[in-house]
């Protein structure tokens, strides 16, 4: 709300939709700080008969040092519970320079499939995932309609009333579904997601405490969705082995090298992402700071632009300028891991704004539960060991989700925790 005159203060209509409350604030959030909410849609403000407030409301209610304007529930204000408002140092800042930094890799010689040219391009994804960890590739192979039928049913699904998103909500022991409430490092992200996975595990025959139930739960009267979000699916996973090939390949390795990874009880999952507008955007992120924990990410992001990555030659966080039909990619942690700090597994967010919603569609490509992560054997030697305890994929992966549900008092589990002792200061 910083930054608006008395007169557009004055113009912020509320908005009591149900749909919306439960949206922003779901009735179990305790309402700490609140702001006033307007119902923004593509740049218009809508009024939808509430109350409307006055200068004097606002001026009695400002919290000068977190820009907040609070206001009585009763008035019927979207809210922002405090849960969202991110650490002063880490809120996305005014000014973030275009990422012209960010190679944008073409994949068309995959598909000529010319032994030189495929060796180039291994070579141009390796300097990338070294240098940046992030790279955008285009002419990638995935067929236009496959992406706009996914893109329709991502669109489609957030667009439903709340009642029937709630029908096929995630919970701590089954968290495939609809969720508002995610959490990145114990900051409340201000996002809807929807996850599913492209291979369902076979039902546990008993759930032991703690363990994860992935079974996708697809919305009933949404035609077409499910069919629209596995093709992608498989669009995808194919993309997925190509860049892993690709990344083998550029470490001087056998193309099938991390296959194995890979095999039956894969854990990748995809997710629907919709950031809507947020009335104080300076104040939150639609995901906070953090670093993917798989192998590989696969990212359509829309033409809003809101994936901020940072650069390590600075530590500023640069804006991952949107590349029609291209998907983003970056090498997450396990890439990391497995090629010794070879690659770095870049920190990231998603910033939202007051006016657009966005839309996002992350392919999280990980690999088998049983899976061990450790740094590749081809990849040390005595001029260079290993910098990482070797850890199990499923465990970990299990304990990290577990903490996307609430605020916790405690640290994340990360790689930095698998630091050989000796390297741990340097984490
Ligand atoms: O939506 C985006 O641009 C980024 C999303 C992201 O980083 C994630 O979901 O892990
Ligand atoms: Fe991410």
């Amino acid at each position: 709300m910083a930054g608006l005159s008395s007169r557009e203060l004055a113009e912020l209509t509320f908005c009591n939709s149900e749909d919306q409350e439960s949206l922003y604030a779901p009735a179990s959030v305790a309402l700490q700080s609140i702001v006033l909410v307007p119902c923004v849609r593509a740049g218009t403000l809508h009024h939808h008969g509430a109350s409307r407030t006055t200068e004097s409301d606002v001026a009695t209610n400002v919290i000068p040092e977190l820009s907040i304007v609070l206001t009585p529930v009763a008035m019927g204000g979207l809210s922002i519970d405090q849960a969202f408002v991110q650490e002063p140092e880490h809120r996305p800042r005014a000014v973030i320079a275009e990422a012209a930094g960010i190679p944008v890799i073409d994949l068309s010689p995959l598909a000529a499939g010319d032994q030189a040219s495929v060796e180039a391009l291994a070579a141009e994804v390796g300097r990338a995932s070294r240098e940046c960890g992030f790279f955008v590739v285009v002419r990638h192979g995935v067929p236009d309609d496959t992406m706009a039928r996914a893109l329709e049913a991502q669109r489609a699904f957030f667009a439903m009333p709340a009642e029937q998103k709630a029908a096929v909500r995630r919970d701590e022991v089954a968290p495939l579904g609809y969720y508002e409430s995610e959490h990145t490092k114990n900051v409340r992200d201000w996002k809807e997601v929807f996850d599913f996975v492209p291979h369902e595990p076979p039902p546990p025959a008993t759930v032991t405490d703690g363990e994860l139930v992935f079974e996708n739960k697809w919305p009933r009267d949404l035609p077409g969705f499910r069919e629209a979000l596995e093709e992608y699916a498989k669009a995808m996973e194919e993309l997925a082995m190509k860049l892993l090939e690709l990344i083998a390949r550029s470490l001087g390795l056998r193309p099938d090298r991390l296959h194995a990874f890979f095999k039956d009880d894969q854990t990748t999952f995809i997710r629907l992402n919709h950031y809507p507008p947020c009335p104080s955007p300076e104040l939150v992120l639609g995901v906070t700071r953090h670093k993917d924990a798989g192998a590989l990410t696969i990212l359509y992001q829309d033409d809003v632009g809101g994936l901020d990555v940072r650069r390590r030659s600075d530590d500023e966080w640069v804006r991952v300028r949107p590349v029609p039909d291209s998907f983003v990619i970056n090498v997450g942690d396990i890439v990391q891991v497995w090629t010794n700090d070879r690659y770095e597994s870049a920190e990231h967010r998603a910033s939202v704004n007051s006016h657009e919603e966005r839309f996002s569609l992350p392919y999280f490509f990980n690999p088998s539960s049983d899976a061990m992560i450790e740094p590749l054997e081809e990849l040390v030697n005595g001029d260079s060991p290993p910098r990482y305890e070797p850890y199990n994929w499923g465990v970990f992966f299990r304990t990290k989700r577990s903490s996307n549900f609430k605020k916790l008092a405690v640290e994340n589990v990360q790689i930095a925790h698998f630091k050989k002792d000796h390297l741990n200061s340097s984490a």
